[in-house]
């Protein structure tokens, strides 16, 4: 199946980012969002990262804008279903990712391809509140998408060869490398880098270590390029805890327990660079820790 267009609804740091790479490799890209204002600030983002990449002469001043051409904005969803995939890339809740599926279906062409950029939630339960189990599968990209050189690719229970295929030369055509993985809470990457980012909560709470000590640790003790508390607020607490949520509830097991200090921070609407402050405190010239 030849994909050209491709509807990419949520327009925040994940959906402008996957935007931004499919127009890079020559998509046709139609963003959607709530808000007229998150559009905005999206491509002004894919502008931003754009230039940055011109600068450093990874990319021509002519593809740059050839590259922007491509992408329009919308915010009525149903104009998405005049695409050959969606990659629903919206807030990490279930009942929205639903609520988007249930909105977007009676628009579809039959041949679309249903997708989602889901950090966690089950693909096969997603995919059975739609007309097209077969044509439903997850797309998972790392943050931040014009880096990060994966995409997992994940199977529902129905997922046909067909849409997985597809899917696959889409990824090949990014020049990124595609993992397989199977349909279980989290996938690969977040069941094993989450675990990892909540001990490093948990270790803060007990007062191990602080903000500062935890982080310079694993940079400097294990070689990670960001500390595990400086990647959460990179990643958003919210999602943090919405992926340590499906783990907990999807294995029934206590080892994926999310911190409670992650959730006050969570309840405090403290969510990481996305709202200014997290672990860190960004309004400044530069993060402050916050404990
Ligand atoms: C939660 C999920 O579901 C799954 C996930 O995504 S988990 C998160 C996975 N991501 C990670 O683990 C990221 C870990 N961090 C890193 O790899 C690095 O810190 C980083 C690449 C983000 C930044 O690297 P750095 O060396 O500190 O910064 P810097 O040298 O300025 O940037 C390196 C490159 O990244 C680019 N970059 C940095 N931040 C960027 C951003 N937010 N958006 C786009 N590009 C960015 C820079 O332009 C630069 O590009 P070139 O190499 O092409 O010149
Ligand atoms: N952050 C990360 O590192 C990674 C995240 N992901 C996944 O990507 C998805 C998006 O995450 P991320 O970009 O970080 O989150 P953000 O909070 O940055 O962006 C989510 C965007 O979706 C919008 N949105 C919410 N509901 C709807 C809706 N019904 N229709 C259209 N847009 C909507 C939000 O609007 P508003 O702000 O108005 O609510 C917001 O602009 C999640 O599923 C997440 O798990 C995957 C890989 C990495």
């Amino acid at each position: 199946m030849d994909i050209q267009k491709i509807g990419v609804v949520g327009a925040g740091q994940m959906g402008n980012g996957i935007a931004h790479v499919l127009a890079v490799a020559g998509y046709d890209v139609l963003l959607n969002d709530l808000d007229a204002d998150a559009l905005e600030k999206a491509l002004a983002t894919i502008d931003k990262n754009l230039e940055r990449q011109v600068s450093r002469g990874k990319l021509a001043e002519a593809d740059k804008a050839a590259a922007l051409s491509r992408i329009t904005t919308t915010l009525d969803l149903p104009e998405l279903g005049q695409t050959d995939l969606v990659i629903e890339s919206a807030t990490e809740r279930e009942s929205v990712k639903q609520a988007i599926f249930e909105t977007l279906v009676p628009h579809l062409e039959p041949h679309t391809i249903l997708t989602s950029n889901t950090s966690s939630i089950s693909i096969t339960r997603l995919a059975s509140g739609t007309d097209r189990p077969e044509k439903f599968m997850g797309f998972h990209f790392m943050n931040p998408v014009p880096i990060m050189q994966l995409v997992e690719l994940i199977r529902g229970i129905a997922t046909d060869k067909e849409t997985y295929d597809a899917c696959l030369k889409v990824v090949e055509k990014l020049g990124k490398t595609a993992a397989s993985a199977e349909d279980f809470p989290a996938f690969i990457v977040n069941r094993i880098l989450m675990p990892m980012i909540n001990e490093a909560v948990y270790t803060l709470y007990e007062g191990v270590g602080n903000v500062n000590s935890i982080d310079q640790s694993m940079k400097l003790g294990a070689n990670h390029p960001m500390g595990p508390l400086e990647l959460a607020d990179f990643i958003g607490l919210d999602t943090c805890l919405a992926i340590m949520n499906v783990l907990h509830d999807g294995l029934a097991d206590t080892k994926y327990r999310p911190c409670p200090l992650l959730t006050k921070y969570v309840e405090a609407g403290w969510l990481g660079r996305k709202t200014g402050r997290g672990f860190y405190d960004y309004r400044g010239e530069t993060p402050v820790p916050t404990r």
